[in-house]
């Protein structure tokens, strides 16, 4: 007998079962079950499967004309039947991806006061700073082992949403579910609410977050150690991914935290493991090898600073110094290119700042300021990486620029909702003649070259983030190395189809993100082995281990517990 048809001991009856999300079966409980749990009357009398209910279920999203409207439709099925939710989404996972994750997400946390109607996760406020504890001490938190926490301060492109950055811990709680499959039970979106600068939200009557400027500083401080404190009291081993945290605090939190708890910041450290593997599988397409790769880099903050740091440590990896390496990386931020003596340097930016000597001959537009296209001008850069939320600033001049010089410019505007790209796909094809290498953070719709329909990559971290989820609960990895997202993107790079033709693909469809998280995941766990931070395994033994994770969005019969 498979696990699936192993009985599931129950002990609630009636509708405080059909309103329980994780237990719930809606029409599909047998007549058995509706005896059993005193059912009979309260749903419609002919019994369904889930296959009907996927079926009933996607043809109520596809009637909607608004993708906002769908979003919110497939939250309600998440909060009433979980399993209905997960069958859905996986098995039209790229149909679905767009709505329950981005960018349909970023419009949903914006107008989260909105359309809320059911709570999901938790909200720690300030005002409650003193009763955190008390709050995650309730025995529904029991089996909680992933976390997602974001204090809403930078959603995606779309800058500080306060209580409705909730949407985005959902969100990626639900693509572990989806792809790595993770059992829900066991996952927990957080949101800190610290307050908001957003003077529209503040505006808004129906705003239901703590309508309060940001607490900032040693304040801030205190109320995430007290938070983390409370965290890793209640669950010694659990995974907490940090998501959407302001420039200001990500970095410093993750250095803060990485060795206190298992846990990892998924816009630093995913997006450089997907974003390297897409640059890899580039390569092999270009024939230009990393190393002898030139980058530009626009937006050289949170995200940037991660893609930056991966692929200066892959360069050196593959033979150059440190310096050669920085000498061949170009980083361009909000007051142009970053050269030494600038105002408002970052410490994190510092290992992409150039020396005045290294501009010295360069021609500029106007000598006080060195911005992209001057740069792109001056570097003849191979790839072009756009993690800045600003959209447009991948203009045709830059673009068209960058192509004159390289025949397979690798072009990736990562910057995220759709909204907020640096230039959109079907214009870089123009601008190149077809030959740009593009990878998006939002999905697109295919270009046509040639008269073709190509495919765009979403480089997106979800190719990453449920994989290295997967591995650490199968391998029970105590902490994240920064080699375990090299692996991962190796892992990923190595899954990129074959480059036969002349718009290969980087990266694997989105279908297939199942399986990309369990090939992430072997790697990931291999490498957590190899830095000594989980138990040993056997080689054999990994699969397992990682199956044995997996919950699958089916229902089990279920039996009336004594
Ligand atoms: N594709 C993905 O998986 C992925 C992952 C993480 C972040 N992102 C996207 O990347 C963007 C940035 O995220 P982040 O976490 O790095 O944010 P961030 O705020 O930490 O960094 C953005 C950087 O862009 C700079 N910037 C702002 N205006 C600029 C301008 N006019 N010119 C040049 N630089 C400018 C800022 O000074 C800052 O350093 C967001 O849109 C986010 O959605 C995508
Ligand atoms: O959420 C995403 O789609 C990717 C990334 O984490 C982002 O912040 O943009
Ligand atoms: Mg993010």
């Amino acid at each position: 007998m498979s696990s699936d048809q192993i009985p599931l001991e129950v002990d609630i009856e009636g509708a405080v079962l059909l309103t329980n999300p994780l237990l719930n079966k809606g029409t599909a409980f047998t007549d058995e079950e509706r005896t059993a749990f005193s059912l009979h009357g309260l749903l419609p009398p002919r019994v369904g499967t889930l296959d009907a209910q996927v079926a009933r279920r996607l043809q109520a999203v596809r009637a909607f004309t608004r993708d906002l409207d769908r979003y919110v439709f497939l939250r309600g099925l998440q909060d009433a039947n979980e399993t209905l939710f997960y069958a859905l989404l996986t098995r039209h996972l790229t149909e679905m991806l767009p709505l329950i994750y981005t960018p349909t997400v970023g419009q949903a946390c914006e107008q989260f006061s909105h359309y809320w109607h059911f709570p999901r996760g938790l909200f720690l406020s300030w005002p409650h700073r003193d009763i955190i504890n008390q709050i995650l001490a309730h025995p529904r938190y029991d089996r909680i082992e992933t976390i997602v926490v974001s204090d809403g301060e930078r959603i995606l492109g779309l800058g500080d949403q306060g209580a409705g950055g909730m949407g985005i811990p959902i969100g990626k709680l639900s693509i572990y579910t989806a792809c790595a499959g993770l059992d829900p039970a066991t996952t927990l979106p957080i949101l800190l609410d610290t307050g908001t600068d957003n003077a529209e939200r503040i505006a808004d009557p129906l705003y239901m977050g703590w309508k309060h400027e940001r607490v900032r500083g040693a304040d801030y401080d205190a109320f995430i150690e007290t938070f983390i404190s409370a965290v890793t009291k209640r669950w010694p081993r659990v995974l907490l991914q940090w998501e959407d945290f302001a420039r200001v605090n990500a970095g410093p939190l993750l250095e803060r935290y990485r060795d206190r708890l298992c846990s990892f910041n998924d816009d630093i450290q995913g997006t450089a493991a997907v974003a390297a593997a897409t640059l890899l599988a580039g390569t092999k397409v270009s024939g230009i090898s990393l190393c002898d790769q030139r980058f530009v880099l626009f937006g050289a903050g949170t995200a940037g600073s991660g893609i930056g740091r991966m692929l200066l440590d892959l360069m050196v990896h593959e033979g150059l110094t440190r310096r050669e390496a920085q000498d061949r990386f170009f980083a361009v931020d909000r007051h142009g290119l970053l050269v030494e003596g600038m105002a408002d340097l970052q410490s994190f930016q510092a290992p992409f700042v150039k020396s005045r000597a290294a501009v010295a001959g360069w021609q500029l537009a106007r000598p006080d300021r060195i911005d992209l296209l001057d740069t792109v001008r001056n570097v003849r850069p191979t790839v072009l990486i756009g993690v800045s939320g600003q959209p447009g600033a991948f203009t045709e001049d830059i673009i068209r620029s960058m192509a004159d010089s390289v025949e397979r410019p690798l072009i990736f505007p990562l910057s995220n909702p759709l909204s907020r790209c640096e230039a959109t796909p079907a214009d870089l094809a123009r601008w190149t003649g077809g030959r740009a290498l593009i990878g998006t953070g939002s999905p697109f719709p295919p270009v046509v070259i040639d008269g073709q329909p190509v495919t765009v990559n979403q480089t997106n971290n979800a190719y990453i983030f449920p994989g290295v989820g997967l591995a650490v609960h199968a391998v029970g990895a105590r902490r994240i190395s920064d080699a375990m997202f090299v692996a991962a993107a190796r892992a990923l790079a190595a899954l990129a189809p074959k480059a036969t033709q002349a718009h290969p693909k980087l990266l694997p469809p989105v279908e297939g993100l199942r399986d990309v998280a369990v090939a992430v995941a072997r790697a990931v766990a291999l490498q957590a082995r190899a830095d000594g931070l989980c138990a040993g395994f056997e080689d054999e033994e990994l699969d397992r281990l990682i199956a044995a994770k997996r919950w699958e969005p089916v229902y089990r019969p279920y039996r009336r517990s004594r």
